[in-house]
């Protein structure tokens, strides 16, 4: 793969590869989604597969013309012609995954990781071979082509290799280099970021319907709202404290609703969470390279 690239088509070069994604879920269609979306792959150069779930394959082969199979012989024919497999299975199912990987992969095939705590070296143990693997921990909102990546190479990886990672993660959204010992931190703050979100937006959407907006209403003017914030930060590129204070007037509406939310200790809520997500990220880890022990 290494003589594919120059840096002026990079996205041309990308397109031309072979791309397999082992495992058939939320992740691996958020990435074959926004990659199809934005011409950064070919969907005829795309497969996927999973271990059981026949219904699922078939709604991802109508909805993105991709190849897939339950077949267990033309799966490993997908494995084996890729130039890049993903690896978007859970946690618990990474070592037996990586194990039959081991017995056919080829030194330039390029692994891509999204699996939460995983490390590279314990991919490279368990594949038992020296591999170019590049570990990361995308969002799901990668599907609308917003997402937030974070990205470590091992070292093997050649400069084609980075580019091409980097360019297919930020066709997507957002993409950071990384220390890979900052991946668990990065779980914590994007990875599992949408859903701190999600729940904020429950709960606004559920307070606006028990004080008498219809559900429509409570659910479009929280969705605006939330938008609005995001963009107000990026656009203005003033920090959300200030644009906190912009919208708190002494004594107003919004100091009141602040002070509530301080006395049930919000912000160390947030803060004690994705420090208990990124912790919960590296028991993963370690939980996959003790199985990788065995
Ligand atoms: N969801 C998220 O927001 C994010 C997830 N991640 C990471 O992405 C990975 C996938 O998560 P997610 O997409 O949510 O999970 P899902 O449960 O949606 O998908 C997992 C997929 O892996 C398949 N699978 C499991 N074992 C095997 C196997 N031995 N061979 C082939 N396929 C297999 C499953 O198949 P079947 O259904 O048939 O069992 C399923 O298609 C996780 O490791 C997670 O840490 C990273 C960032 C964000
Ligand atoms: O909840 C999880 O474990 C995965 C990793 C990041 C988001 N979802």
């Amino acid at each position: 793969m290494s003589s594919l690239i120059s840096s002026t088509d990079i996205q041309s070069s990308i397109r031309s590869l072979r791309l397999c994604f082992y495992g058939a879920g939320s992740m691996a269609e958020a990435i074959v989604r926004g990659l199809l979306a934005r011409g950064l792959a070919d969907s005829s150069l795309i497969g996927m597969f999973n271990r059981s779930n026949a219904q699922r394959l078939e709604e991802l082969e109508s909805r993105y013309n991709v190849s897939v199979s339950n077949v267990e012989e033309e799966q490993l024919d997908m494995l084996q012609d890729a130039d890049v497999i993903f690896l978007v299975m859970k946690p618990k199912d990474a070592a037996e995954a990586l194990r039959k990987l081991s017995a056919f992969i080829k030194p330039n095939q390029l692994v891509v990781s999204v699996i939460a705590g995983l490390s590279i070296r314990t991919i490279e143990q368990l594949l038992e071979q020296p591999q170019p693997i590049v570990r990361t921990m995308p969002n799901t909102s990668s599907t609308i082509g917003l997402g937030a990546t974070g990205i470590s190479f091992s070292q093997s990886v050649n400069d084609d290799q980075r580019q091409i990672a980097l360019a297919m993660f930020e066709a997507i959204g957002m993409a950071t280099i990384v220390e890979e010992s900052l991946l668990d931190v990065v779980t914590g703050v994007s990875g599992s970021g949408p859903a701190y979100i999600y729940y904020m937006m429950e709960a606004m959407v559920e307070a606006g319907k028990q004080l008498g907006l219809t559900p429509e209403a409570a659910r479009e003017m929280t969705i605006q709202t939330v938008l609005g914030a995001a963009h107000m930060v990026k656009a203005t590129g003033e920090t959300p404290a200030d644009l906190r204070r912009k919208v708190t007037s002494p004594n107003g509406t919004t100091q009141a609703a602040l002070e509530v939310m301080e006395s049930y200790r919000f912000s160390e809520g947030v803060i004690q969470a994705i420090k208990r997500a990124s912790e919960r990220a590296a028991e993963m880890g370690e939980e996959i390279e003790r199985s990788a022990m065995k």
